[in-house]
């Protein structure tokens, strides 16, 4: 499990890493600048013009070791030094020395980054790393909001953007990537959507500092991949009756949003789940029925909305409950959701109008156990625990709500961020903007419930689910991009199985 850490930890783990290995920084960082390499031999061509923005410190380092490698292997470098000659770490400064007498390398003055034209394809950023500690001014303010300019140049961050803290929200400008090669462990301010236009694609190089080295480092932040899910997958017999893939319950919808719990209940069918039903008010029996011959329909007496009574009898049955998609906040919705929510006491998806129902409630806590998930988006969580500063303060009361409550918390986005009860969260890396799309969570509702009904215990359940919604959204978007709708990420779900190897 990949860990996420703070820059502060980042120094002492690389200092430690150093000592307890026996090597030198220097080779730590030529290690960093080889992984980057590799990463690039596989993304440009050797005729593209690469222009390496090196600055004084150690990220400068790894520009000008970067410079070094790539030059050698016959690509068309120039490297451009900012920041000037006073304070130059001293792998920087030897990584400076080792530069090839052909390899042309320019010291940028004030005057020539106000000036200079640049004929490049490819910007690398390698002016500063995660020892920035405030605003960029001066120089290196003006290289950055030149480069940020240049038409037609794709432009990649070594380890992070210049100017963009590690772990706090970005005060001024900074360096605007395509995409942002992090070494060994994501940086926690790469997952805050406020530095989505800086980060952009996000690629994690190893440099060979193991996890089990980083673990003593925790800090109970994890970058959930495909290996830590893969092996979370239950296997089912060959023998196996739909019984054992569970039965689970959608409850929502309401007149003119049926659609909502129809995409929940085919998304957990997608899944794998056995025998699917759905609760809805009358309206929805016929429509339900007729577009998914899938699922059996049931429904709460009233025509419109979901409302008291219902039929309670038999509720035991089903494995695992996702509730909310399309249910409305009406006042006969209240009413059914906070009943439902103390009747069936097995595990829980809430979503959507489910938690905006919840969040003008005091005392939710009585309706939520330690295997319910809550799936908000931003909005919807802001309804719950109130307005955020910004992203790093909603992390902080997703996971003291997640605490609180004894629940699970998905707060939904790209890295997608799971709290749990014991203290942890997981940023998702699979997904991507083509999903922002509506339905999309209705999906991401159904996949979790449905592992839930399978019996993967609810930290399974929602890691599985989370990870492969988002892979489903990619495999969809491959080729329908931003015409990806949610009903093409659930016909995406069984690739999505075919591509994780899990039968
Ligand atoms: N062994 C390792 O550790 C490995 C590290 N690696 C690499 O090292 C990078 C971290 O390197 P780093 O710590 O030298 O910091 P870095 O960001 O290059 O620059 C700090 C310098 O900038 C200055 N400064 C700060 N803010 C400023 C501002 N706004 N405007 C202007 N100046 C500012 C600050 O000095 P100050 O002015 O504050 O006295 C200092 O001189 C890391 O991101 C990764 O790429 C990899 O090689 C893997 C192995
Ligand atoms: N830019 C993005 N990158 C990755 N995933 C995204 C992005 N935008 C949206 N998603 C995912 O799509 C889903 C959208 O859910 P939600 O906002 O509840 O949609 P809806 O309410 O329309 O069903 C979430 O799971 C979210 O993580
Ligand atoms: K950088």
């Amino acid at each position: 499990m990949l860990e996420i850490i703070s820059g502060a930890a980042v120094k002492k783990l690389d200092t430690d890493f150093i000592a307890e290995k026996g090597i030198t920084s220097h080779r730590l960082m030529e290690n960093a600048a080889q992984a980057f390499c590799d990463w690039f031999e596989g993304e440009y061509h050797r005729n593209d013009k690469v222009g390496i923005f090196c600055g004084h410190g150690n990220n400068g380092g790894d520009g000008l070791a970067i410079g070094r490698l790539l030059w050698r292997k016959g690509y068309d470098v120039i490297i451009f030094l900012v920041g000037g000659d006073a304070k130059v770490s001293a792998d920087c400064r030897l990584n400076r020395e080792l530069l090839p007498d052909k390899l042309p390398a320019i010291s940028m003055s004030s005057d020539d980054i106000a000036h200079m034209e640049f004929d490049l394809n490819v910007v690398v950023d390698a002016m500063l790393g995660i020892g920035v500690n405030r605003p960029l001014a001066g120089d290196f303010l003006n290289m950055v909001i030149k480069l940020n300019a240049l038409p037609n140049v794709n432009r990649v961050a070594v380890d992070i953007p210049t100017g963009l803290p590690s772990d706090e929200c970005l005060e001024g400008e900074a360096f605007k990537a395509d995409v942002t090669v992090t070494f060994q462990y994501p940086k926690f301010s790469l997952m805050f959507p406020e530095h989505a236009a800086f980060v952009g694609i996000l690629h994690v190089a190893n440099i060979g500092i193991g996890n089990k080295f980083m673990r003593q480092f925790s800090q109970n932040r994890y970058y959930l991949q495909r290996k830590d899910v893969v092996s979370r997958h239950l296997n089912f017999s060959r023998f196996a009756h739909k019984g054992d893939f569970g039965r689970v319950l959608l409850v929502g919808g309401s007149y003119g949003s049926m659609g909502a719990i129809r995409m929940a209940a085919e998304a957990s069918l997608r899944t794998g789940s056995g025998l699917a039903t759905c609760l809805v008010p009358s309206c929805g029996v016929d429509i339900l029925q007729a577009s998914l011959p899938e699922i059996q329909v049931f429904s709460s007496s009233s025509e419109k909305y979901l409302s008291l009574p219902y039929v309670k009898e038999g509720l035991e049955r089903f494995d695992a409950v996702g509730i909310g998609p399309g249910m409305g906040t009406t006042a006969e919705a209240e009413d059914f959701l906070l009943d439902f929510l103390m009747t069936f006491k097995g595990p829980k998806v809430i979503d959507a109008d489910a938690i905006n129902i919840l969040a003008r409630n005091k005392g939710i806590q009585q309706y939520l156990g330690r295997e319910d998930v809550l799936t908000p988006h931003i909005k919807e969580f802001e309804r719950l625990v109130g307005i955020c500063e910004n992203h790093k303060q909603r992390l902080e009361k997703a996971l003291e709500f997640s605490k609180a409550h004894g629940c699970v918390l998905v707060l939904k986005g790209a890295h997608t961020c799971i709290s749990f009860p014991d203290g942890t969260q997981y940023f998702n890396s699979t997904g991507n903007k083509h999903m922002a799309t509506g339905g999309a969570g209705d999906v991401l509702t159904g996949m979790i419930t449905s592992f839930l009904g399978q019996g993967y215990g609810v930290k399974n359940a929602v890691l599985c689910g989370v990870y492969q919604h988002g892979l489903a959204g990619e495999i969809a978007s491959v080729d329908k991009k931003r015409g990806t709708i949610a009903t093409d990420i659930i016909k995406a779900i069984p690739k999505s199985y075919v591509t994780l190897g899990v039968d």
